[in-house]
């Protein structure tokens, strides 16, 4: 994906004064590993803590099998090499090759065919994997991915957690992400695959598995875009860890009380409250092995949420291992990441492997705004088979287009950053709950949101960048509220002039998939078409 695409866009994080975005070389991974903090301080694959969780007699067993081992190099501060020195770097040189491995080299794409319907491991797809360090051995023999939970060799009661959510087997990139990201020395990651496809797991799962439970002190913290996705993130959490002492905490708005300091192992936050709560001293960072950016093309987009996450890390210790997770990120983020993340391991996916196939893509011609609304009240039928979330620009138009639902006598939520956070949660507990049908809503709720019931996407105003640009990215984050886990979805797009056109038109190129027109005369048709595709 590209920000220098076929619209002439800007990158989106242009270089400014402060040097964002100014292109390093992506493949330049300078020194061989990080630090190794797990290993010495009892995190995964360590010594068991000490506690009474971890007293068993075999406690330093089920804690210490690791599936890497290693005696990687104390940290040490290189300093970027030279040309020279990168032509004789035996990384470098491996980097190179596999930039210049094409799609036959098995060990660099791999291929999996798919072996039974609904799964989203099923789906043939190919994911890139590249090691920041295959001169370790023990990394490249890590890269070949794990076909259980068990090959990790995590503790017991984790597993236990797993499989409590009914995870049978790893997801694709869980499969190939989850090795990498366990082992120790621990690595940095920088983790792409498709929406719905198990990313967030697999980091939940890491944070878990660092933890020292026997020290009463924040070690794993993750940051996300919006205050339901870190909501969401914390019930994964808690969930995965209900078998283990795991302790947890929001850094959200209105979470933690003016003076109290945080004790507990995990935190998930959103990055003004947290960095808020690191000035004030309350959330100490001394102690973290783990930082988590979901969404992080979002989170490192100096259009966004950019400054305050980077202010957060610039925060966490020297070895602390950085995770950087997302289905999107834009060549120029991309670049940028490997800057903030030196050394990280990577996964990443081709621009034609990015839509996910589950979700039909649907566009309908309306006459103007106003007949957009008529269109969607005449669906509100189809609207409720499941659940659907409608996407608008604005807050205002989030709300008169509630209004206006309301008015015809239609149930619907509205929820937008407009709101206080009661608001906001009540909102979204009733969406997540089954209670109310259809939600109106913003890009605040574009991405992460895990709601398997959500059938339908309806884009009721094209999605557009800060520079009101057709925005592929976020494109594909809102149709992925739908279709996850390999179940199967529908898209909507309403057009209503040539410029809305024109935006889809752009959008549909970008990813190469054809969305296809549905009339807006014939309400049975409709029906028929949006029935069949909405399983
Ligand atoms: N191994 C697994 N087996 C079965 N279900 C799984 C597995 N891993 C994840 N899931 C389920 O798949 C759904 C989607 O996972 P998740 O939310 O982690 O996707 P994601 O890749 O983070 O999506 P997004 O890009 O939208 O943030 C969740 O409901 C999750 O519980």
């Amino acid at each position: 994906m590209s920000n220098q695409d076929g619209w002439g866009k800007a990158p989106a994080s242009a270089a400014g004064a402060d040097g964002w975005g100014k292109p390093p070389a992506v493949s330049a991974v300078t020194s061989p590993t990080r630090g190794n903090n797990g290993a010495a301080n009892g995190g995964w694959g360590s010594a068991p803590p000490s506690g009474s969780w971890n007293s068993s007699s075999n406690g330093a067993e089920s804690w210490g099998k690791t599936p890497a081992p290693s005696a990687a190099p104390a940290p040490s501060a290189v300093p970027a090499p030279s040309e020279e020195d990168k032509k004789a770097d035996p990384v470098e040189q491996v980097i190179e090759k596999v930039d210049n491995l094409t799609t036959e080299d098995d060990d660099v794409e791999i291929t999996v065919k798919p072996k039974g319907p609904g799964l989203v491991a099923d789906t043939e797809d190919v994911v890139e994997v590249k090691l920041s360090d295959l001169a370790n051995d023990q990394q490249a023999e890590l890269y070949s991915g794990i076909k259980t939970f068990e090959d990790l060799g995590l503790h017991p009661e984790l597993l236990k957690g797993i499989y409590g959510m009914g995870f049978q087997r790893p997801s694709k990139i869980q499969e190939k992400a989850l090795p990498l990201l366990v082992s120790n020395p621990p690595k940095n990651m920088i983790g792409q695959s498709q929406s719905g496809t198990g990313k967030t797991a697999a980091f939940v799962l890491t944070m878990l598995s660092r933890i020292n439970y026997s020290l009463q002190a924040p070690q794993a913290l993750c940051l996300a875009p919006a205050r339901e996705l870190a909501r969401q993130i914390m019930d994964v959490i808690k969930e995965m860890g209900k078998y283990t002492p795991v302790e947890t905490q929001f850094a959200i708005k209105e979470s933690v009380p003016r003076g109290e300091k945080i004790k507990a192992h995990v935190v998930v936050g959103t990055p003004g409250t947290v960095m808020d709560l690191i000035k004030k001293n309350q959330l100490p960072v001394n102690n973290m092995r783990i930082f988590v950016l979901d969404e992080a093309d979002n989170m490192l987009d100096q259009q966004g949420l950019g400054d305050q996450s980077l202010r957060v890390k610039s925060k966490m210790p020297a070895d602390c291992q950085i995770v950087l997770f997302s289905a999107t990120f834009s060549q120029t983020i991309r670049t940028f990441a490997h800057r903030v993340v030196p050394n990280a391991n990577l996964i990443s996916l081709k621009q034609e492997e990015l839509s996910v196939d589950g979700i039909k893509q649907f566009y309908m011609d309306c006459k103007n705004e106003d007949h957009k609304v008529d269109v969607l009240i005449a669906i509100y039928g189809l609207l409720t088979v499941g659940q659907s979330i409608v996407f608008v620009r604005r807050r205002d138009v989030a709300a008169a287009l509630a209004q206006r639902m309301t008015d015809a006598g239609h149930e619907v939520l509205v929820l937008t950053g407009a709101q206080d956070v009661t608001n906001r949660d009540q909102a979204m507990d009733d969406f997540r709950d089954g209670r109310k049908k259809v939600l109106i809503t913003t890009n605040v709720l574009a991405r992460g949101i895990d709601i398997a019931q959500v059938h339908l996407v309806v884009n009721f105003d094209m999605p557009l960048d800060g520079n009101f640009r057709p925005d592929p990215e976020t494109y594909l984050h809102r149709i992925g509220r739908t279709g996850r886990f390999g179940r199967t979805g529908v898209s909507i797009n309403f057009v209503h002039d040539q410029k809305s056109y024109e935006e889809m038109k752009a959008i549909e190129k970008h990813f190469g998939r054809v969305i296809t027109r549905v009339p807006t005369e014939d309400y049975v048709e409709i029906e028929k078409i949006l029935k069949k595709s909405v399983k």
